[in-house]
């Protein structure tokens, strides 16, 4: 087993900066022996942690070896083996300052820091001690508070229809939210909509390669998306603000726990668009349930109320809209103080014996829907709707 200390700084520092992340560590868990003096160099170790791109190897080295010569003073190590590229890299720097004092490195790891700070963009968002927001995002908001990441999707003008942009963006912050420090993801909606779906002006831009081209992309692109969901290592759990159309609602069966205002719809017209199921939903909807149910949803586009839709087992609890954020959030929040490996340990037990097959029926949906958005069925609903002659 690792050194506990070793542990933190690999949980704590993030990966670009492993080079030093040991020794920020160590002067964290030394802080309260630290003389006021030491307050800027402490400052600047946590600047350096909230530096969102990578000062490059040589930067490292020296932040590396100033913090040594200020912490330790000059390297007395012996010299590591000519294989042992990173420590002799390392070692070099140190022993490069010579008899430098202590307080020189010191002031010297500030300057270069601050020098850093001012000409790499820094994630200022990310205050010390306080929850962490994420911007870089057009689609979405995503936050980190008390153990939970938010995910919310954020075109409330559009109904947070799903265009392309938000595919990429979602998938990219799942991927973070499974590799950050909350216990419990969640996905909601901003406005009064949870989302509309899919956006159907993802179908107007057509490449050179034609419509062929195009439907081809998006079963790779839906494909990559679902997956994800199907992957994702943490509790994953929707807040259902409001009406959920088509994929926004498919996945649900991907989540540990969907919670609904009791505002919420559901509604999957797949074949009032030409289209067919996606979301893993053709397996999903029929286990959780009956096959009977599932096909009034997924092949006539019957829509549930929120409390149908939990009687059916899709939504986990209904709440009234005046008081569902409230309840919902304090219960999430009961929720991310478990202990975080036992609840990933748990879910991978209850999910993972499904992995595979959820894996091929999203690769079998997707090139079905391949084939359906090159049908005239789609395009005629498609365009119907972009023409505004009908709404669902
Ligand atoms: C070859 C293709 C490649 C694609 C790339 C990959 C794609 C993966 C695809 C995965 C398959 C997914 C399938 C689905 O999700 S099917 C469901 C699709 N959704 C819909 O059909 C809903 C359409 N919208 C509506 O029916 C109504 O807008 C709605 C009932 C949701 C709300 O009606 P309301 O009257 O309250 O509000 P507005 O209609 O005025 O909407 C406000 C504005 O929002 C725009 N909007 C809403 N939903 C969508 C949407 N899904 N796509 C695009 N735009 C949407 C609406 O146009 C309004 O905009 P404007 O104010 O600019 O007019």
């Amino acid at each position: 087993m690792a050194p506990l200390a070793w542990r933190l700084a690999q949980r704590w520092c993030p990966s670009s900066l492993q080079v030093i992340s040991f020794p920020v560590l160590q002067l964290h868990l030394n802080r309260t022996a630290m003389r006021a003096s030491q307050k800027d160099f402490e400052n600047a170790m946590n600047q350096v942690k909230l530096l969102k791109k990578d000062p490059g190897n040589e930067v490292k080295l020296k932040l590396y070896a100033l913090y040594k010569q200020a912490t330790e003073g000059p390297c007395n190590m012996p010299k590591p083996g000519v294989f042992d590229l990173i420590n002799k890299a390392k070692w070099g720097a140190w022993n490069a300052l010579g008899s430098l004092p202590k307080e020189t490195a010191r002031q010297n790891y500030v300057d270069l820091v601050s020098s850093l700070s001012s000409s790499l963009e820094s994630s200022s968002q990310v205050e010390p001690g306080t929850d962490r927001k994420s911007t870089g995002y057009e689609t979405l908001m995503v936050t980190s508070e008390d153990g939970i990441t938010k995910i919310m999707l954020n075109r409330p003008t559009k109904k947070n229809a799903l265009n392309v942009e938000m595919y990429h963006e979602i998938m990219h912050a799942l991927k973070a939210a499974s590799k950050d420090d909350s216990a419990i993801t969640v996905l909601t909606g901003n406005g009064d909509y949870y989302s509309s779906g899919n956006d159907l002006t993802n179908f107007t831009d057509i490449p050179p390669g034609g419509v062929e081209e195009k439907a081809k992309n998006g079963a790779i692109l839906l494909r990559e998306f679902v997956g994800c969901f199907i992957d994702f290592p943490k509790p994953l759990i929707a807040v259902v603000n409001g009406p959920a159309v088509g994929i926004s609602v498919t996945l649900l069966g991907l989540f540990d726990a969907v919670y609904a205002s009791d505002r919420a719809t559901f509604h999957t017209p797949f074949s009032h668009l030409g289209q067919s199921p996606e979301g893993c939903s053709s397996y999903t909807f029929p286990k959780i349930m009956s096959p009977a149910k599932a096909t009034e949803m997924l092949v006539f586009g019957k829509k549930l109320t929120a409390g149908e839709a939990c009687a059916q087992g899709l939504v986990t609890e209904v709440f009234p809209d005046s008081t569902f954020q409230k309840e919902v959030w304090t219960r999430l929040k009961a929720f991310a103080k478990l202990p975080p490996n036992a609840m990933r340990i748990s879910k991978e037990i209850i999910r993972n014996r499904e992995k595979e097959k959820l894996h091929a029926v999203n690769a079998e949906e997707c090139s079905v829907l391949q084939g359906r958005w090159l049908s005239d069925e789609c395009m005629n609903a498609v365009v119907s709707f972009l023409s505004r002659k009908s709404k669902l």
